[in-house]
């Protein structure tokens, strides 16, 4: 037995391993998305509500000392020694001990109402004019504050150690006790204190987040930030919408190219002249705010692998356990198959007890293949009967078909055989001497021979499937044909009176001439259909030797005139005739007178001359339509038609006379001769009576040769 064919599907083991991979990988992927998802969104969330509080932490700061600024301006204001001004260094005393409690004030003076500085820390600009500051301006009618940079301030002198780059002032109206305006107070702020406000605030943030802080002015302008970015325009988003009063984070792209997590928040209070309106950004890198999130993503993705790796071990060695009883199955069943097949007892695959379920597979199996032992032993018999059966079946064909042979060869001869008789029938008919035709019962022509080709003009295939009555029968005929064609075709035993007849018949040929023919029918059944054959002979030669034989026995074969038979015949038909046209005929007796003698003296050829040249001149001497006739020997018969009177006869009579008077000149003599004429006359209601007429006839020209004989003898 062949070995199976090497399996192409995936094994056991391979599946479990890759379906423990897969599910770990996807767990993975689930694990990787939630965290994309939730830890990513919690961390930017986080990141952005701590950029926020810082920049509100800021803005606040900001806010306090702008705040404290203007109370101290408020409070200063308000005192009396301000107030009344008494002296500059009275004045400068209580500034410089304000001066004192916030080191980053870096000037503070009291300007008169016309806006020259009365009294200021340590005297710096006492007697200028400041009247076109916009602090003095602004703090005439009420508290003010504002920033600008040193260079608004150019020369001036700053001996405190003042931020060089920013300066915040704080002014407001000093009132006397009847709230006449006395001049305006101004607190100058240096930038140190924004500074350390920035550290103090953002240390552990910048350490910790890199985050940064931007204080950006009205005009966009940051006065505070990171190195290199202040006094620097600054465009984003974030501070679009700190500039219009609004509060919050976002993620937005700065200049740098980077992503970054921005709060902002705005100082001040809007429509307070007192307030500065900066806008606060602090920013974080967005890269640093997920970081930890990032980092989270890398260890599920570590532990994912790992635990995959793991898994597919673990799957892998689970697999080959699983499997391994059943491979030994496996083996066992191949082993069995492998095992010759008409083994009787092939051995039993072994029982394997590794876990239940190979445990009754091992069982079933068992069964199953002792079950199959008895499905093979009962398929051998049935095999081996079949081989038999077949076998028998197979002898039988053989048998039929030799006999079937033994038949196709008799069929062939057969075939052969009356392929012959159909080709010896065929010349038979085609060199028959009559013309052969088959007709089927509907008097369709089934065969035309060579010779019926010849007779009737039509080739065979011209006939074959024509009908026989349309093309060759006359019209009058056509109706007897179609009837005896009835007749054949109802009796179909051949028994029908025309059969075995022979029956004359006039056709018509190609060429439209009659043509007479004998017929002979025969009546041939057939399983496919009767046909009735016909042998037609063509009889016009017959007909015409026929004719001219009868012609021959109606004429007189010496002076071919007609003779005594057709006279006999002619002779009623012409009283008839007369009957019928109510006019009279009649009849001469001509005999001539002692024509013995022209035989005895002259011979009988010079008597035949003489008979042949007398029946001429009775010929030419009446009318056409008379009948002149011989009788016998020298007698000879004229009938008279259509007379109009029994004159007339007698006048025929007398012509005849002088043209048989003329001597009649013959081979060796001439001789002359009369001839004794009687006359019988039949009128229209006289009995038909042709001897009557011809005795009456006869018996006058008896009359008339006695009396010749008599004036012979007188002379
Ligand atoms: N040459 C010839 N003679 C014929 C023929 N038929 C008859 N005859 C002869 O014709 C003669 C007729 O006889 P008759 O009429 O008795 O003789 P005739 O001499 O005419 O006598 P009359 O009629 O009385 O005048 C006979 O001698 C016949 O032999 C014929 O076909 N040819």
């Amino acid at each position: 037995m062949l070995p199976p064919p090497p399996s192409t599907r995936p094994r056991l083991i391979t599946l479990v391993t890759a379906g423990v991979s897969a599910t770990v990988l996807l767990t993975v992927l689930s694990l990787l998305i939630l965290v994309d998802h939730f830890a990513i969104s919690y961390a930017r969330h986080e990141a952005e509500q701590r950029l926020q509080q810082l920049s509100w932490q800021m803005r606040d700061a900001l806010n306090g000392v702008v705040r404290k600024a203007t109370a101290d301006v408020r409070l200063l204001s308000a005192l009396p020694r301000v107030r009344e001004a008494r002296s500059p260094a009275e004045v400068r005393q209580v500034l410089e001990s304000l001066q004192k409690t916030f080191p980053d004030y870096a000037w503070i003076g009291l300007a008169t109402p016309e806006g020259k500085v009365y009294a200021a820390t340590q005297g710096v600009q006492e007697d200028a004019d400041v009247s076109a500051r916009e602090w003095f301006q602004a703090g005439r009618s009420k508290l003010y504050a504002g920033d600008y940079p040193p260079a608004a301030l150019p020369g001036q002198k700053l001996p405190y150690h003042a931020d060089p780059w920013r300066f915040v002032d704080a002014s407001g109206p000093v009132l006397g006790p009847d709230g006449e305006f006395r001049g305006v107070i101004c607190v100058r702020m240096g930038w140190g204190w924004a500074r350390r406000m920035v550290q103090t605030i953002f240390a552990p943030a910048s350490q910790q987040y890199s985050a940064d802080v931007f204080v950006v002015r009205r005009d966009g302008v940051a006065i505070l930030g990171p190195q290199g970015m202040e006094e620097q325009k600054i465009n984003s988003e974030s501070l679009a919408l700190a500039s219009g009063g609004g509060f919050g984070s976002l993620k937005e792209t700065w200049a740098d190219g980077r992503d970054y997590l921005t709060g902002y928040a705005r100082t001040g209070t809007p429509g307070d002249p007192a307030s500065l309106p900066w806008s606060i950004l602090v920013r974080q890198p967005e890269a640093l705010a997920l970081s930890g999130a990032r980092a989270l993503e890398r260890q599920i993705l570590l532990l994912g692998a790992i635990l995959g790796t793991v898994m597919a071990l673990g799957g892998a060695v689970a697999a080959r356990r699983l499997t391994r009883p059943l491979n030994a199955l496996s083996r066992a069943i191949e082993e069995r198959l492998a095992a010759p097949r008409d083994s009787t007892t092939p051995p039993d695959v072994q029982q394997n007890d590794s876990y239940h379920e190979v445990q009754v597979l091992s069982r079933a199996l068992n069964e199953m293949l002792r079950n199959e032992q008895c499905h093979l032993d009962a398929l051998r018999g049935l095999n081996e009967k079949l081989e038999s059966t077949v076998g028998e079946r197979t002898r039988e064909i053989a048998r039929k078909a030799l006999q079937l042979e033994r038949a196709l060869g008799q069929e062939q001869s057969t075939q052969q055989l009356l392929q012959e008789r159909a080709a010896e029938l065929r010349a038979i008919l085609d060199n028959a001497h009559d013309a052969f035709i088959a007709l089927d019962p509907g008097g369709v022509v089934r065969e035309w021979n060579l010779q019926a080709e010849r007779l009737l003009g039509w080739k065979r295939s011209e006939v074959i499937g024509q009908p026989l009555a349309a093309m060759m029968l006359p019209p009058l005929l056509r109706r007897a044909y179609e009837r005896d064609m009835r007749q054949l075709a109802e009796s179909s035993k051949g028994d029908a009176p025309l059969l075995s007849r022979r029956v004359e018949l006039m056709l018509h040929n190609r060429a439209g001439k009659e043509l007479p023919v004998e017929v002979s029918l025969a009546y041939v059944p057939r399983s496919s259909g009767h046909l009735f054959i016909a042998f037609l002979h063509d009889i016009s030669e017959r007909k015409s030797l026929f004719a001219s034989m009868e012609a021959m026995a109606l004429k007189d074969t010496l002076t071919g005139l007609p003779n005594r038979r057709a006279l006999m015949q002619a002779l009623p038909e012409a009283l008839q005739r007369a009957n019928r046209l109510r006019q009279s005929c009649a009849v001469l007796f001509l005999d001539l007178d002692r024509f013995k003698q022209v035989n005895d003296r002259y011979g009988h050829e010079e008597g035949d001359e003489l008979l042949r040249q007398f029946a001429e001149r009775v010929r030419g001497a009446v009318r056409r339509t008379d009948t002149v006739g011989r009788l016998a020997g020298d007698e000879f018969v004229v009938i008279l038609e259509m007379l109009h009177n029994d004159v007339d006869a007698q006048e025929a009579a007398d012509k005849l006379i002088p043209a048989l008077q003329q001597p009649f000149v013959l081979k060796t003599t001439t001789v002359s001769l009369s001839a004794s004429i009687g006359i019988a006359i039949h009128h229209p209601d006289d009995p038909q009576d042709t001897e009557t007429l011809l005795g009456r006839a006869d018996r006058a020209m008896y009359h008339h040769k006695q009396q010749g004989m008599q004036r012979r003898a007188r002379r």
